[in-house]
């Protein structure tokens, strides 16, 4: 299934948690479950802190690009944009927050939610839950910021 990460343009679309042309990354999808957020990573065996539970920075990870994700979904709505090709707006973390509230079994699938706690022009605060068997382990809060979508491009790309 697609995500807004689908939509990123390709500059901006190589991050190891959410870039799609990232080979090497988790490659998350985030998309609206109504007035929230979801995304959904099954952690690999690799992935192990001690035997059976998930590396706690992994964890963080997955909510910090679940996140920007979230905030790209927000401001492309309050912008009214429409997702095309390569349009959504590109967030940068400007701040992440952790706790583990209990240890995350490894072997089932993961979900995280995202709520929009406050969105300006510019940055959006989202509050994340993620859940392994619908036991809720991780809570988050992510402060995303806008970056221009020309970041990052080379300057003389249109004379090539
Ligand atoms: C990867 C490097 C990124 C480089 C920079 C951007 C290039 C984008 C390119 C490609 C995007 C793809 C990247 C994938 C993203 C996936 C997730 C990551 O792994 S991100 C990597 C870790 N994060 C950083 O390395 C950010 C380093 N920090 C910065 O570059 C700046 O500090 C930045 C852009 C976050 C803000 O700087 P300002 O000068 O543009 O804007 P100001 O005015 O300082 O902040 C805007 C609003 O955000 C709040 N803010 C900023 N930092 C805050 C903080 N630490 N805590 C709370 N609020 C903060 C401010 O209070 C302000 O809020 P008010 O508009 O006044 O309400």
């Amino acid at each position: 299934m697609k995500g807004i990460q689908d939509y990123y343009p390709d500059h901006f679309a190589q991050c190891y948690g959410c870039g799609r042309l990232n080979e090497h990354g988790h490659q998350i999808k985030t998309n609206w479950n109504g007035a929230e957020t979801i995304t959904k990573f099954v952690p690999k065996t690799y992935h192990t802190a001690i035997p059976g539970f998930v590396y706690g920075g992994l964890l963080a990870s997955l909510i910090d690009c679940h996140g920007t994700g979230s905030a790209a979904l927000a401001l492309a709505k309050a912008k009214n944009i429409v997702l095309d090709k390569s349009n959504a707006p590109r967030c940068v973390t400007a701040s992440l927050q952790v706790k583990y509230l209990k240890p995350t079994p490894i072997g089932s699938e993961i979900e995280i939610k995202g709520i929009i706690s406050e969105i300006t022009e510019r940055k959006v605060k989202v509050s994340c839950e993620l859940f392994a068997d619908d036991m809720l382990c991780v809570t988050g809060e992510v402060i995303a910021v806008l970056v221009p979508d020309n970041f990052g491009k080379p300057k003389n790309a249109n004379l090539q």
